[in-house]
């Protein structure tokens, strides 16, 4: 069966007065029905830019987007294609959703858009959406105002749904929550897949969010794939010295290993990027080599890495990282 989502050497750049910027800079990866992919990385990265590509906000400079096995194109059509396919979700609920429309209309302005069916049908498809999200006909009645933070993704999920998608992107979509309510959200999404056979593109920062939710997981390093595979491999065997970096610092793992590392700086500006491997300038085993030629993605073990010296890390012959404090 293809995929429902296919992206091949994924390119965007932008203009910048200092030069093109290029903020997703070759990524190929595929989700297939009924599976989650968590993309994760520092902020600035890259993660939103392919996420509007996916849903088509952005348009790439080279490369493609397939969805369920076609090419994403332009136009009217193309785009109301792409809609029923793919949906997104934000992170902001409160920003997402508009303040002035009763909650019923907000899901269901998706509906008219497409152009589909008669206002009765409408609220049969609000009451049947809101239903699937843990709302009731009282929340269809409210503003956005009257709901929480938590009512109001799922509010936002619903809407996502009303067109049937086949693929939800989920931008940071627990990440404004509280952290108990994020728990609620996150198994939420789980049953809705569970039961739609939904696939879903997780973007976060925060990787033991992604770990939880994701059946596989890809880290980015300033607008590549530097480490992808099944989450549980890619978190028990993480081999990319910055997928290291981005474990150890999440608190509960740095208390585990008595180790904090902090990632020392900020992603260098992908306008002029480092030369050879992008994370050198902050990785504590570079070498020469690394600033020589560009690492690419490679099966080590049982998932794909793009680190030149990932054999040795994985065997724990590399160098302790400098920047370890015990
Ligand atoms: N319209 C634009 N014009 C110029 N640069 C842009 C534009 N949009 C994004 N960028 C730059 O592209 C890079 C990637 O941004 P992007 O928002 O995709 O990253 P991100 O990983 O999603 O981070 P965040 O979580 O902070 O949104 C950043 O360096 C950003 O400054």
């Amino acid at each position: 069966m293809s995929a429902v989502l296919k992206l091949t050497d994924l390119q965007v750049h932008h203009d910048t007065a200092r030069g093109a910027l290029r903020a997703v800079d070759g990524i190929s990866l595929e989700i297939a029905r009924g599976e989650t992919l968590g993309l994760v990385g520092e902020s600035g990265c890259g993660k939103s830019t392919l996420a509007r590509c996916v849903t088509g906000i952005d348009k790439p400079n080279g490369g493609s987007v397939e969805i369920e096995g076609v090419t994403a194109g332009r136009g009217k059509a193309a785009r109301l294609q792409r809609a029923r396919n793919v949906q997104m979700i934000f992170q902001d609920p409160s920003g997402a959703l508009n303040p002035r429309l009763q909650v019923e209309r907000i899901i269901t302005e998706p509906l008219s858009v497409a152009g589909e069916e008669s206002r009765s049908a409408h609220r049969t498809r609000a009451i049947e959406t809101a239903r699937k999200v843990g709302l009731s006909d009282y929340h269809l009645e409210r503003m956005p105002h009257e709901l929480s933070g938590g009512q109001r993704q799922r509010v936002s999920i619903a809407r996502a749904l009303v067109l049937n998608p086949n693929l939800l992107v989920c931008d940071e979509a627990v990440s404004a929550l509280d952290v108990s309510v994020q728990a609620q959200v996150l198994n939420l999404l789980l049953d809705i897949q569970k039961e739609l056979g939904l696939s879903y593109l997780f973007i976060s920062h925060d990787l033991a969010v992604v770990r939880y939710i994701s059946h596989r997981i890809a880290v980015m390093y300033l607008g590549r794939i530097v480490e992808i595979g099944a989450a549980e491999d890619v978190w028990a065997s993480r081999l990319h010295p910055y997928t290291q970096a981005l474990i150890h610092s999440i608190p509960e793992e740095a208390a585990k290993t008595g180790r904090t590392v902090t990632l020392e700086g900020d992603v260098p500006s992908p306008v002029n990027p480092p030369s050879g491997c992008a994370f050198r300038t902050r990785c504590p085993f570079a070498r020469a080599a690394c600033a020589e030629a560009r690492p690419e993605l490679r099966a080590v073990g049982s998932h794909e890495v793009a680190c030149h010296f990932a054999e040795e890390i994985a065997a724990g012959s590399g160098a302790e990282p400098e920047r370890a404090h015990g």
